[in-house]
């Protein structure tokens, strides 16, 4: 399929307000979408079934199933344009992005009631967030979700749409986790500072240890379902305009539970905390709003590819040579939006621990709000 007829499909489909997704994987060079037939809302049971799943952060709540036998796939080559001119921007009703001083003060005071927690013993580290309303007189999600494909080609971009619950965007740096066969991977992904021409600036103390928390936590808990894991040294990564430190970690799983692979990562300290319970109390019970699918994670889960093992002319027309893999490959839903009711909302938030500054916790936040606004407003 051409790219025009891809975007004028998922523009058909979403004007006759049927769900579906539209996504690219981080460093491809092709959109996939995946459109269901009618307007159902599926879920998720056992992990066992295969299609496209969009899970909340409350894994209490449902998690959305486009079941790939109820859905039709469509997929295009797609090269990055240089002329990003070309695509136009969300029209912002109001100038700046003003933060009323109330959501600072809000915000600050959640931080501090963290520290407090943490200086309590209670918790070593909570994720913290908000939203943030923005106006727009236009909503064209394709040409926004066409914005984000251009500026951000190494994450994972999507955009996704149910009638009945909504239509989110966004361009994550995170995996949750991808299974391949039995090939095991995940990254933890914690610590941020704004991108200043250098990439190789030294790190913190504070984001260090807050990276090394989720490290620590992913590694200990895989114990029992992954062998060989493998970590790698943390690295420093680009996400738009901001860094973060980064380290692999794979393996082999020994089960082929998915279902016990998710519930053992999600949430995973990067965006909840550590321990996990407290934590997530805590954010239930403290943040000012419902963060919905922000935070939690989405992609694909069980795609059958036909892979053949020798690329031999003769052995490829040979079926007898070709494996059927299994694959699952989902990302924690960050640095991404809601569009309702003619506003954007951004979700943003930021690890805390002992020695946050809650003044700086918050320009975190803002700093993460910019880099989303500046691709998609004028
Ligand atoms: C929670 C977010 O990001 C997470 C928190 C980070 C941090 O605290 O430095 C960095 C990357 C993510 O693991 C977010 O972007 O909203």
């Amino acid at each position: 399929m051409i790219e025009k007829e891809f975007f004028t499909t998922i523009e058909t489909h979403y004007n006759s307000q049927l769900p579906f997704v539209a996504y690219r994987k981080p460093n491809e060079g092709f959109v996939k979408a995946i459109l269901q037939k009618d307007g159902a809302i599926h879920t998720v049971n056992d992990f066992t079934e295969s299609g496209f799943l969009f899970s909340p952060f409350d894994s209490k709540k449902d998690t959305i199933l486009f079941p790939l036998e109820q859905s039709k796939t469509i997929s295009c080559e797609y090269i990055i344009s240089s002329e990003i001119s070309n695509i136009s921007k969300l029209k912002r009703k109001k100038e700046a992005s003003n933060n009323s001083e109330n959501e600072q003060e809000q915000h600050i005071k959640l931080v501090e009631q963290g520290i407090k927690a943490i200086n309590e013993g209670r918790f070593e580290k909570v994720v913290l967030s908000r939203v943030e309303g923005v106006p727009i007189s236009e909503e064209n999600p394709i040409e926004i979700f066409q914005n984000l494909l251009e500026n951000y080609p190494t994450a994972f971009v999507y955009l996704w749409y149910h009638p009945e619950i909504g239509l989110w965007l966004g361009a994550t740096p995170e995996t949750l986790l991808k299974i391949e066969g039995q090939r095991f991977k995940t990254m933890s992904l914690a610590g941020t500072k704004k991108y200043d021409d250098a990439i190789e600036k030294p790190w913190g103390t504070k984001e260090i240890d807050e990276q090394q928390i989720v490290t620590d936590y992913i590694v200990n808990n895989l114990q029992d379902i992954v062998r060989d894991i493998n970590v790698t040294t943390p690295k420093t990564i680009k996400a738009g305009e901001l860094l973060h430190l980064q380290s692999k970690i794979s393996g082999v799983l020994k089960s082929e539970h998915l279902k016990l692979v998710v519930e053992t990562l999600h949430p995973t300290p990067a965006i909840c905390g550590l321990p996990k319970i407290e934590t997530k109390s805590f954010i239930l019970n403290n943040e000012n709003y419902n963060r919905e699918f922000y935070t939690g994670f989405l992609g694909e889960l069980n795609i059958k590819t036909s892979k053949s093992r020798n690329t031999n002319r003769r052995n490829v027309e040979n079926n007898a040579y070709s494996t059927v893999k299994t694959t699952s490959e989902l990302f924690v839903n960050l640095r991404c939006m809601q569009i309702k009711n003619q506003q954007a909302f951004i979700y943003v938030g930021g690890g805390i621990t002992k020695d946050s500054n809650p003044e700086l916790e918050w320009e975190e936040t803002v700093n993460k709000t910019q880099t989303i606004l500046s691709v998609l407003l004028n």
